[in-house]
């Protein structure tokens, strides 16, 4: 089942949840709706699903516009943060509801549902536990469960909201490929909200990135990755140091002195003398000792606070001696392999000089 978003916007009174917002999504893809707290990506997935009307604005499945369809018309299957499991019915009883609660005409007998929610609960690998309560099971099992449920009444349409929310992050790891082999096999649209890049970018054929209630990009996890749209995507997605300075012709201008460095930005060849921004991230930069009065160093000079080795990375953070570089008390952090850094004999303290290998600059 394909699905169209047409400029959907709503309000909840004064406040723009959501703003003109478009999307296709195709059949059979898993798309991620990924953005900060706030920023509408529930209220879209519950327009989606019929929970929630649109003050403007379309949904399409495969064409068909759903505006007077009824929730359960759309054949959509939910599965969301807080698990709705119904406590006082086995694991077995639960995956059977919506498949026992279908109209009588449509009803599948007992023997067929009782074949269909061994089947689906060897799907979710959980066939061993039909017999338990809710209670009785770990919160990834939960989850599992609450997706069996969701899938027995074969929706077209897959709605996760948060599904991995609740849980530990080594269960949320072995949950996201699960899911994403899961997808691989059924092919069901799946649309799940998050916000938490990793599993975004990891699990999603595409990923919207969504900001105050408006798209800011959509892309596979690497377009987006490697080529962010805005500053707001960029920032979103990973770690990232922002510099200040000026673009004059091509080229931006970082720190004052004579040893200040300067970035080609082709791109913005037209630009003259504006404030700009350069967003690097902490593995793009080098790092060297600092070589007072050496002017082929061009960099930014900055002061070596922190070292913490973990594994084959050393993290390093450093406060630039030019507050302009980066916004006033700012720490810069570097990543560098930990062999290096052994190499290099750096120690807290020590001025070093930071060139980054790549960035992105945007004009004001
Ligand atoms: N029924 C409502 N009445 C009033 N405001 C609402 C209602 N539902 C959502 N909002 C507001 O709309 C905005 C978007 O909410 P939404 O739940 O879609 O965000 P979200 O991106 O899913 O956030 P989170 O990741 O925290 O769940 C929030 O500021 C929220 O407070």
């Amino acid at each position: 089942m394909s699905i169209e978003i047409r400029h959907i916007s709503k309000d909840f009174g004064n406040f723009h949840a959501l703003r003109d917002v478009s999307l296709d999504i195709e059949s059979g893809e898993l798309v991620a709706l990924l953005g900060p707290s706030g920023c509408g990506k529930t209220t879209l997935l519950r327009i989606i699903a019929g929970l929630e009307t649109a003050d403007q604005g379309h949904i399409l499945f495969n064409g068909q516009d759903t505006t007077d369809k009824h929730v359960r018309e759309r054949n959509v299957g939910f599965v969301f943060q807080h698990y709705a499991l119904f406590r006082h019915m086995s694991v077995f009883d639960n995956v059977a509801f919506g498949l026992r609660m279908k109209p009588k005409a449509t009803r599948p007998s007992e023997t067929v549902i009782k074949q269909k929610v061994h089947d689906l609960l060897g799907l979710v690998q959980l066939d061993w536990l039909a017999d338990r309560y809710p209670s009785q099971l770990s919160g990834g099992q939960r989850q599992r469960i609450a997706l069996a449920r969701a899938l027995a009444v074969e929706p077209q349409v897959l709605l996760l909201d948060e599904p991995f929310g609740a849980l530990d992050a080594k269960v949320r790891k072995e949950l996201r490929r699960w899911l994403r082999r899961l997808h691989d096999d059924l092919h069901v649209t799946s649309i799940f909200v998050t916000h938490d890049q990793e599993e975004a970018l990891e699990v999603a054929d595409r990923v919207v990135l969504m900001n105050t209630g408006k798209v800011e990009q959509i892309g596979s996890p690497q377009e987006v990755w490697d080529h962010p749209a805005s500053p707001f995507v960029y920032g979103f997605l990973g770690d990232v140091n922002l510099f200040h300075g000026r673009a004059h012709e091509g080229e931006m201008l970082i720190g004052e002195d004579q040893q200040g460095l300067r970035l080609a930005t082709p791109e913005h060849s037209e630009v003259q003398d504006s404030k700009a921004f350069a967003y690097v991230r902490p593995h793009d930069l080098d790092v060297q000792r600092y070589v007072p009065g050496n002017f082929e160093q061009r960099g930014i000079v900055a002061k070596l606070t922190r070292a913490m080795v973990i594994g084959p990375i050393a993290r390093l953070e450093l406060l630039p001696l030019d507050a302009s570089a980066a916004g006033s008390g700012d720490i810069i952090e570097a990543q560098i392999p930990a062999q290096h850094y052994r190499e290099l004999e750096f120690k807290e303290g020590d001025t070093l000089v930071l060139t980054p290998r790549r960035a992105r600059v945007f004009v004001a």
